[in-house]
């Protein structure tokens, strides 16, 4: 086993870095906003070496980690890791170069091991077979459970060990390990020191490793004593021990600390406690430790000048498919681990679009009313009347005046209908004779009291009011030049242009609605997803593996069209064919718009998750743009009621053309020749295209 790992080792190619070593970092500084967290740093680390950098929680270890790896950006200095600065083009650091394992466990909780390795193999471009021997060599060097078994049901010791493992996977030439100790038992403790020791004897491969268990230090060849975001020295550990008289590394470090502080009171215009700013490098071969305290400046270095073809530059932009198809097989894996969210995902605008198409747009069912009829007689014009009146819509309630307007006031009924005694008489008075008095009008009139608290309630009483007394007019024959249906009856509404006589409000709301569904489940997706990954260090990592911003975000691009693939042709099947929505256009644009939709929103999840850090304030953004989205966007009412200013603001929206265009192909028919319908897939694309740059450019300012 141990031969077959130093034959993997020796695999690796020697790249010699800035003066033989491996890592230098020069007057490097970083700040997170106000907080100067490195300021002028200066590290060394040999080819060859372990490196431990020790310091106290806070002073800067994981973000100098983050330097060197090239997923934090410096603001200030020069780095150079194996002969190159980090993220060079054509510079395998990030990339197969470096092993990185972070200080989060940075894991997929649905991969199992095997999973695991894989994906990290893959990412490294290694053959399965030497995926294979790699990990069939990791498990047992690092006494892990079955390959089988899943991270989610790991210990947090064994996850510890995973997170090494994918670090050792591809044998890289530099090794950054942030805390790969902790939670481990002194038995693989010692293992791991011991691998470290083993593959840095054939000079090829160097660490760097943080840990708070400084005595176990002791075992690197050097040690960084690293203090408010400087280093206070590096050296040796035992001559670091021996220069300060100390039994422990624990008790150097703590009088460094003493010192520094000392110096740092006496110097308060020296930044950071007032700890001296140039040493001398340990580059210069001298196997002691070099204090930085009262050292004097350093020997200026020529900072050499890199330089890459074009052709190493394009190359270095262009996404690869190997990345992308690892980070989208990754998808299917934890798709088809959790199959209870896949369901989720599929089914939700199913029952979404179900919902409104049950909920929203129908008739009123049930509105009690309460009638008041002074007319006795069965053949009265009144009783005909009210025979006439939707019952599945309306239910009559006979009362007496005073029993309806307590329950209308107690909020028991929506309307009082009331009759005089002489209804039919006068009635019949009014559409006989020219001229009647005031009141045979009162007489003759239905005399309605609405509670016009719900608009949508009153009109449809009204409508169907009015649909009674027209109904009464013709079907009763005697009376179709009645006074009431006259002025109904001047106009004659033929056939419709478009759509049919029994369009209702579902049918207007149905397009947008669709749109807006496919839109936010996939922000909500997106953002969410992407979140949670850079919480848990699993994009630092994927980064630090060699994969782009742009790969990461055509790899999701690309699942998520499968996920909304299937979510589409179900809410189409159920649309048409469930729900009887007309469609008399082309499927095809029909389609193609709704999943262009979506794939916006997929852009607009990236741009939140690439400017937001955690889950709460991602769900938040999604929510608080849902509704105004929805209510200016002239999905749920036309855009021409919008007052002017609002107006424009609604036209430039991603769904206000885009919901028009559909309602026109799919209504009207029209194709892609009408400007209403191209308007609205130009402004989808422009609005993906936007963000897709948006979140790219968020995503590589914010490394
Ligand atoms: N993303 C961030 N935004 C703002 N501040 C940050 C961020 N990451 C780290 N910091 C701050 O930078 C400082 C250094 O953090 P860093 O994680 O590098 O320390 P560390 O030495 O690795 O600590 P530990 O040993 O506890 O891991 C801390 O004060 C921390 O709060």
């Amino acid at each position: 086993m141990a031969e077959g790992r130093m034959k993997a080792d020796e695999e690796a190619p020697p790249s010699p870095g800035l003066g033989g070593s491996a890592i230098c970092c020069r007057e490097v500084c970083r700040s997170y906003g106000e907080l100067k967290v490195l300021s002028n740093l200066n590290l060394t680390v040999p080819q060859g070496h372990i490196y431990g950098l020790l310091g106290p929680s806070g002073c800067g270890k994981t973000t100098l980690l983050k330097c060197i790896v090239g997923t934090l950006k410096i603001s200030r200095g020069h780095i150079s890791v194996l002969g190159k600065p980090p993220a060079f083009p054509g510079h395998q650091v990030p990339g197969r170069m470096v092993g990185y394992m972070p200080q989060d466990l940075a894991l997929y909780n649905e991969f199992t091991i095997s999973d695991t390795l894989t994906f990290f193999g893959r990412i490294h471009g290694l053959s399965s077979k030497d995926t294979q021997a790699r990990m069939d060599f990791l498990v047992d060097f690092l006494d892990l459970p079955q390959k089988s078994k899943l991270v989610r049901n790991l210990s947090g010791g064994q996850k510890r060990r995973v997170s090494l493992g994918a670090a050792l996977l591809q044998n890289p030439q530099l090794l950054i390990l942030d805390e790969p100790t902790v939670g481990v038992d002194p038995v693989l403790r010692a293992k791991i020191w011991q691998h470290l020791v083993e593959i840095v004897k054939t000079g090829k491969v160097s660490v760097v490793i943080t840990t708070h268990y400084i005595e176990e230090a002791r075992q690197a060849n050097v040690v960084g004593l690293m203090r408010n975001g400087q280093l206070l020295a590096e050296g040796h550990p035992e001559t670091m021990m021996k220069q300060h008289n100390a039994p422990t590394l624990e008790k150097a470090f703590l009088q460094l600390c003493e010192t520094s502080d000392q110096v740092g009171s006496k110097d308060s215009t020296s930044p950071l406690g007032g700890v001296l700013e140039s040493r001398q490098s340990f580059e210069s071969g001298r196997e002691e430790s070099q204090p930085i305290l009262g050292a004097g400046p350093g020997p200026v270095e020529e900072l050499p000048k890199y330089s890459a073809d074009w052709k190493v530059r394009v190359k270095h932009v262009m996404p690869k498919w190997r990345n992308i198809a690892a980070l989208m097989i990754k998808t299917m894996v934890r798709m088809k681990r959790m199959p209870g969210s896949m369901c989720f995902q599929f089914l939700l605008p199913v029952i979404q679009i179900s919902l409104m198409c049950l909920c929203i747009g129908g008739d009123p069912k049930g509105i009690q009313v309460a009638v008041v009829n002074n007319e006795t007689s069965s053949s009265s014009f009144s009783q005909s009347l009210l025979s006439f009146l939707d019952n599945s819509s309306v239910q009559q309630v006979n009362l007496s005046h005073a029993e309806a307007f307590a329950g209308a006031y107690n909020g028991e009924y929506w309307a009082v209908i009331g009759f005089g005694k002489n209804f039919t008489s006068y009635l019949t008075k009014r559409v006989i004779q020219r001229q009647v008095s005031k009141e045979v009008v009162d007489g003759g009139s239905v005399h309605v009291w609405l509670d016009l608290t719900n608009q949508q309630i009153a009109m449809m009483l009204q409508k169907k009011l009015a649909d009674a007394l027209e109904m009464h007019g013709v079907l009763g024959g005697k009376y179709s030049t009645d006074y009431f249906s006259l002025s109904r009856f001047s106009f004659q509404f033929e056939e419709p242009i478009y759509g049919s006589m029994n369009s209702d409000f579902t049918t207007f709301v149905t397009p947008g609605a669709v749109l807006s569904i496919t839109f936010y489940l996939a922000v909500g997706l997106t953002a969410l997803s992407f979140v949670i990954e850079r919480k848990e260090g699993l994009m630092d990592r994927c980064w630090v593996a060699g994969v782009s911003s742009l790969e990461t975000v055509l790899a999701h691009l690309i699942s998520q069209l499968f996920v909304i693939s299937i979510q589409v042709i179900l809410l189409l099947l159920l649309m048409l064919l469930v729900f009887k929505i007309p469609n008399e256009g082309s499927l095809v644009l029909v389609i193609a718009l709704i999943v262009l939709q979506g794939l916006t929103g997929i852009s607009f999840g990236l741009v939140i998750s690439s400017a937001i850090d955690d889950e709460q304030n991602a769900n938040q953004a999604a929510l608080g743009i849902f509704y105004p989205n929805l209510i200016v966007s002239g999905i749920i009412w036309p855009v021409e009621c919008i007052p002017y200013p609002l107006r424009y603001i609604s036209l430039a929206l991603p769904q206000t053309y885009a919901s028009e265009a559909l309602r026109c192909i799919m209504y009207r028919g029209w194709g892609l020749s009408r400007m209403m319908v191209w308007r609205g897939f130009a402004v989808t694309l422009g609005w993906n295209t936007f963000f897709l740059v948006l979140a790219t450019v968020i995503l590589k300012l914010r490394t």
